[in-house]
């Protein structure tokens, strides 16, 4: 049977309506239309090419990123895509998704424009925004220094008011204060949102951004006491190195004061520093935007993953032939299975917490208009966590994924490698994922110390006010069916995740320094944190087989007994049948082209091996027979062989 076949009888299997399960996907019968029409427009577009991204060197990589990005910008403009000038649209950002090539756009449009909004007042939006969304100026979010990216509060960058001239002198002291790993930053942008320590009359009041101009508006180079570069190839090969990561030193460079962002706190003419009525956290605001997004973007790298997997695993055939019938899918085993299927149901979880996590931030951007500052700390928790958790897990998945499809996943042509090039990073960048869990951490302990002052905990630490219950808790399971019940899940979750919190707080209380404490039990408070954010995911297959994973904390906290355990390992099996039938069904719902899932392995059509032969011939060092280099250094090591064997 030809790999067409093996997929037709797949969706044949199906128990339910994919077309109606496309619509659960993206939201909702317009996201769905609207998705649909743009990845075909995408995939139609010869300039939006990309099958021959892995075999071009640096320069050409990044001229052809340029030439994408031009042309996506052309194209929001033409097909109106986003009403006047601005690509911060759906339409706009899922032209970006599906042209699927990291650019100095992304940090223009997802950083720059963002900082403006939050941090600028309004008289610095009205000047600054209409020229960035017409992109007459271009920007990048320089923050991360070389010496400091996680502890933002340790950047030496200075801004040093001068009162004789009303400006700020912008200067990297030393070499560590070098700005280092900006996206955007080394070829490309004209300004950046510069993070910088402001120091006036030798006092210095901390990190806060400046906007500053870099190059000039008509031959591109940098202006004066500006010296700029990119950072160097970066792992992966295409991967993240369409991307201008760059470096970026400043010597005594001169801007006007109007030019800090002043939303949260003003420096007046007269060098007199001004906080307003808001948390000064909100300086960090660009971050708790990007990370809700990193969070929506998860379920979309670990979907792709997971089809190319799932697709590819029923395709391939190994072992199990009997009377020279076929042999076994691979997907049958059930080890492929317990790999495969809960980073399938992660993949649909992911999907449905990144809406939830738009709707809390969407809700504290409405509050924060309206001064109501109060849910920021679980905001800030939540994108924390949440991006942390669904980022790890979408990492490792890919990488699973790669796995689960042997030999051939380990090509380009799989599609897998570079899309774990590419996306790898997102567990460091915009805040390093155990460092994003210690936040959450923070959180916790003081929601749980904060109990007995009679203070309610709110969102998703709400579970906690039950705390006396959670800690007397003890599964009832008795039977594998009961797992499924959402309750009993979601009980043993609430419990495991409150006793280890307060493990956590116990522990702390011990230390007569709570910041030695922290330091000293950091491990154990990241694995609560995890614990919380596990929490706020949970679902069936997904929770069945996170609650088997961590066995160890669901039994040592006393939640479940071994018994309870084993009948989850057992329901847990029952669902991997249910799924089974399901899964290429389920995988066909994201609705995606052969363009973007860039995949083989993954075709809809399932048509693996003639395509991969193909694939094969054209790489480079098939354009000759003999290749290069035969001469000098193989022949001669065959002759010399050659005389040997005469000696
Ligand atoms: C062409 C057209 C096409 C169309 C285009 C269409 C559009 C395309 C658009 C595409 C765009 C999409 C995506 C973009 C892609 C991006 C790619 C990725 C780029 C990556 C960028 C970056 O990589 S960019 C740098 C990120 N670099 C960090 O991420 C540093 C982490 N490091 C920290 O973040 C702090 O350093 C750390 C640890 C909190 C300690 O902060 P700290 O030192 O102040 O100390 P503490 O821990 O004491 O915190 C003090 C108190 O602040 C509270 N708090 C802390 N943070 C808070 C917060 N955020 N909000 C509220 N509260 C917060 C905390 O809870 C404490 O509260 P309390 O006092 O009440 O307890
Ligand atoms: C591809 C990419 C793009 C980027 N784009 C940008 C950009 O556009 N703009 C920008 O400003 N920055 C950017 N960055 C920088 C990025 O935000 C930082 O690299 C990130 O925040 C991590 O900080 P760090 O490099 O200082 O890591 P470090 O903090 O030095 O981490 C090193 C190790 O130390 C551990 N560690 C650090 N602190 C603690 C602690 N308190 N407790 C326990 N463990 C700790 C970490 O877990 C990690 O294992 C980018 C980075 C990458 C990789």
């Amino acid at each position: 049977m030809e790999g067409v076949d093996h997929l037709a009888f797949e969706r044949n299997k199906a128990q339910f309506d994919v077309d109606e399960m496309k619509i659960v996907w993206a939201g909702s019968r317009e996201d769905f239309e609207l998705s649909d029409r743009i990845s075909r427009l995408v995939a139609s577009d010869p300039v939006f090419r990309k099958d021959d991204r892995a075999a071009l060197g640096r320069k050409e990589l990044f001229k052809n990123t340029l030439r994408k990005a031009a042309h996506a910008w052309k194209r929001v403009i033409e097909l109106r895509l986003s009403g006047e000038f601005s690509a911060l649209e759906p339409e706009a950002y899922k032209l970006r998704a599906f042209v699927d090539q990291p650019a100095f756009t992304d940090l223009h449009w997802g950083m720059f424009v963002p900082a403006i909004q939050g941090q600028g007042t309004d008289e610095q939006q009205q000047k600054w925004l209409p020229l960035a969304y017409r992109m007459q100026i271009i920007g990048c979010y320089a923050q991360t220094e070389l010496g400091h990216g996680s502890n933002v509060q340790g950047l030496e960058t200075t801004a040093t008011f001068d009162p004789k001239t009303d400006e700020f002198v912008i200067h990297s002291p030393t070499l560590t204060s070098s700005k280092w790993w900006p996206g955007g930053l080394g070829k490309v942008s004209t300004h950046a949102v510069v993070y910088a320590r402001l120091i006036i009359d030798g006092q210095d009041y901390g990190v806060h951004g400046f906007i500053v101009q870099l190059r000039s508006l008509d031959d591109h180079l940098p202006l004066p006491g500006i010296t700029i570069g990119d950072i160097g190839m970066k792992f992966g090969n295409a991967a993240y190195n369409t991307m201008d990561n760059g470096v970026l030193t400043f010597d005594h460079v001169r801007i006007p004061r109007n030019q800090m962002l002043m939303r949260v706190s003003q420096v007046t003419r007269e060098g007199k520093y001004v906080h307003s009525n808001v948390p000064r956290q909100l300086v960090y605001g660009t971050m708790v935007y990007v990370r809700q997004k990193i969070v929506a973007d998860a379920s979309v790298a670990l979907s792709r993953a997971v089809c190319i997997a799932t697709r590819y695993s029923a395709v391939r055939r190994q072992f199990g032939s009997h009377n020279g019938g076929l042999e076994t899918q691979v997907i049958d085993y059930k080890t492929q299975q317990s790999r495969l299927f809960p980073l399938l149901a992660s993949a649909y979880a992911f999907r449905f917490v990144g809406e939830w996590l738009l709707w809390l931030y969407t809700d504290v951007t409405e509050r924060l208009k309206a001064k109501d500052f109060s849910t920021l700390p679980e905001a800030h928790a939540c994108t924390a966590g949440l991006k942390s958790l669904t980022t790890t897990a979408t990492a490792d998945g890919i990488e699973e994924c790669r796995k689960l499809c042997g030999g051939h996943g380990y090509l380009c042509s799989s599609g897998l490698p570079e899309l774990f090039a590419v996306y790898v990073p997102a567990c460091t960048y915009e805040g390093d994922n155990i460092v994003l869990l210690l936040q959450v951490a923070r959180h916790l302990v003081k929601t749980v110390s904060q109990l007995s002052t009679g203070n309610k905990p709110v969102g998703t630490t709400a579970y906690m006010a039950r705390l006396e219950q959670l800690l007397q808790y003890h599964s009832d399971v008795k039977k594998a069916e009961d797992w499924l019940k959402p309750n009993v899940v979601l009980e043993a979750f609430e419990a495991r995740a409150a006793r280890m919190c307060v493990a956590c707080a116990q522990n702390l209380s011990k230390f007569s320094n709570p910041e030695e404490g922290f330091q000293e039990l950091a491990a154990d408070l990241v694995e609560a944190a995890v614990a919380h954010c596990q929490l706020i995911v949970v679902s069936n297959v997904y929770a069945l087989s996170l609650l088997h994973k961590h066995l160890g904390d669901f039994i040592s906290t006393g939640c479940i007994d071994p018994k309870q355990g084993s009948l989850a390992n057992e329901q847990l099996r029952n669902l991997y049948s249910q799924v089974r039938p399901n899964a290429v069904a389920l995988v066909d719902a994201y609705n995606y082209t052969d363009h973007y899932l860039g995949s083989i392995l993954g075709r809809y059509d399932g048509n693996v091996y003639p395509k991969l032969y193909e694939e094969a011939w054209k790489d480079p060092l098939n354009d000759s027979i003999v290749p290069d280099g035969f001469k000098e250094y193989i022949q001669p090591l065959l002759k010399q062989q050659l005389r040997n064997a005469r000696l």
